[in-house]
């Protein structure tokens, strides 16, 4: 986690082959920490994301007394404490650059007997948090924010907590995850409904820990005053992070790759439907179900992509691949809309304006809109230099756009890349990307 800047350099050409497994799913890992924290027992995992999100999470627990073993080579042991077991952290729980992180443990933070405060990086910093702080004050909780509803978090502890029914105003898995966490510590049953599927890997893994959790229609309930009990885990690859490859094989010709083990969790599967219907080649190979979620391996081949309207009820089952879907967008021969998108303005960057300026300036045209974008694609992108503003996402999905561009591409400000994909240059150039790192500015 050093300050100093990196940029990537990526030479145009070459193709993407052989068989590769991109690290764990970011947010199964997080929740695995989180509940294998406040369950009671050891929880062990497999296959746990080691970037620095991630890290974020295990380093909070441990700062409120939570010994965590690992993680090495994806292998974590952690000893629970219960739900009433946290200690008092004894400085702010820095969550750097991790919007899942902040908003969960806010979620667990109101339901505790002691004061906490959470803080971020500058781009965490930006992000809005009254959509937590709001409706878990509703439930009792006390959660001060910053001017403008922004970090930090400071939260009084010793607060009893009371149920509620809360109707979603935005679909946020986050959201609906930090209220459900404050409900195991809430009097009564908390119901949580929500405008569209979001990913339900909390409500999954809470029954995994023998939590009872009622799902009807759109609305998920859970009563307070239950145990977690210790589990094992086994943590598939990220569909999220799969994304740059499945892009990037679709759009370079002869490229051949299989990505195994990936999560199909069917509230993230959008970017294979959204691929799916461009045209992408996308073979769906060995399904089978690992520790309570899909996965399978993916096959996917150069393919002609064409431009779509890209279907809204799709945007948050793939709400952080707009990045790399944009990328092939570009690729495509036609017109791609992309609306009801404007929650990717409230990401790690603006990813609306961040990515219309990276396809901008790799010749392509692409308009901004209020909630999405207008790309027109079919051509090569030409030499340039886009800027990730830090963005993890953008800096990856930007890297892939050099196996069709017609020169060199460089992309500034990547070293964010490490808090969902740590090793994706290396993994990246060994299939088949010429990526390098260069010391930036
Ligand atoms: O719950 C999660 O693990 C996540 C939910 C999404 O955020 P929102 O809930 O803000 O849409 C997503 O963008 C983020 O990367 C991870
Ligand atoms: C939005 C993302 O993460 P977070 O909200 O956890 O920062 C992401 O990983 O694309």
């Amino acid at each position: 986690m050093s300050d100093s800047r990196i940029d990537f350099l990526v030479q145009p050409g070459g193709a993407l082959v052989g068989r590769l497994r991109v690290p764990g799913d970011k947010s199964i890992s997080h929740r695995s920490v989180m509940l294998g924290a406040l369950a009671e027992g050891r929880t062990a995992a497999e296959g746990l994301l080691e970037g620095e999100d991630v890290l974020r999470t295990v380093n909070a627990f441990r700062a409120m007394g939570v010994r965590v073993d690992g993680p090495r080579a994806g292998h974590v042991e952690i000893e629970g404490v219960g739900l009433h077991g946290l200690k008092a952290p004894a400085a702010p729980l820095d969550m750097g650059n991790s919007g899942t992180a902040m908003r969960l443990m806010a979620g667990i933070l109101a339901g505790q007997a002691f004061d906490s405060e959470l803080v971020g990086d500058p781009s965490l910093s930006k992000r809005p948090m009254k959509r937590v702080a709001e409706p878990l004050n509703r439930m009792g909780a006390e959660i001060r924010t910053e001017e403008g509803g922004r970090p930090p978090l400071r939260i009084s502890g010793g607060r009893a907590l009371s149920a509620i029914r809360y109707a979603l105003p935005v679909p946020s898995a986050q959201v609906k995850s930090a209220l459900l966490l404050a409900g195991l510590y809430a009097k009564g049953e908390t119901a949580v409904t929500e405008p569209a599927p979001t990913r339900d890997h909390t409500e999954r893994m809470l029954r995994g820990f023998g939590y009872a959790v009622e799902v009807s229609g759109s609305t998920v309930r859970l009563s307070g005053g239950g145990r977690l009990k210790a589990c094992r885990i086994d943590v598939p690859a990220d569909i999220s992070s799969a994304a740059f490859f499945l892009v990037g094989a679709s759009i370079a010709p002869g490229a051949d790759i299989v990505l195994e083990h990936v999560g199909m969790n069917p509230t993230r599967v959008g970017v294979l439907t959204i691929l799916g219907l461009m045209g992408a080649d996308i073979g769906i190979e060995n399904a089978r179900e690992s520790g309570g979620e899909p996965v399978a391996d993916l096959r996917v081949r150069a393919s002609r992509l064409r431009g779509i309207r890209i279907p809204p009820e799709q945007v948050p089952l793939a709400i952080d691949e707009f990045p790399a879907l944009l990328v092939a967008a570009a690729c495509a021969e036609g017109e791609t809309v992309l609306s009801g998108a404007e929650e990717l303005r409230v990401k790690e960057s603006d990813r609306i304006a961040a990515t219309a300026a990276g396809l901008r300036a790799l010749g392509i045209d692409a308009r901004e809109t209020p909630d999405g974008m207008i790309v027109r694609g079919g051509g090569a992108f030409r030499s340039g230099t886009v800027e990730s503003l830090g963005d993890h996402r953008i800096a990856m999905a930007f890297a892939m756009a050099g196996l069709r561009s017609q020169g060199p591409i460089t992309i500034r400000d990547c070293k964010n890349v490490d808090t969902s994909f740590p090793g994706f240059v290396e993994l990246a150039r060994r299939a088949g990307l010429g990526i390098t790192i260069r010391g930036g500015r």
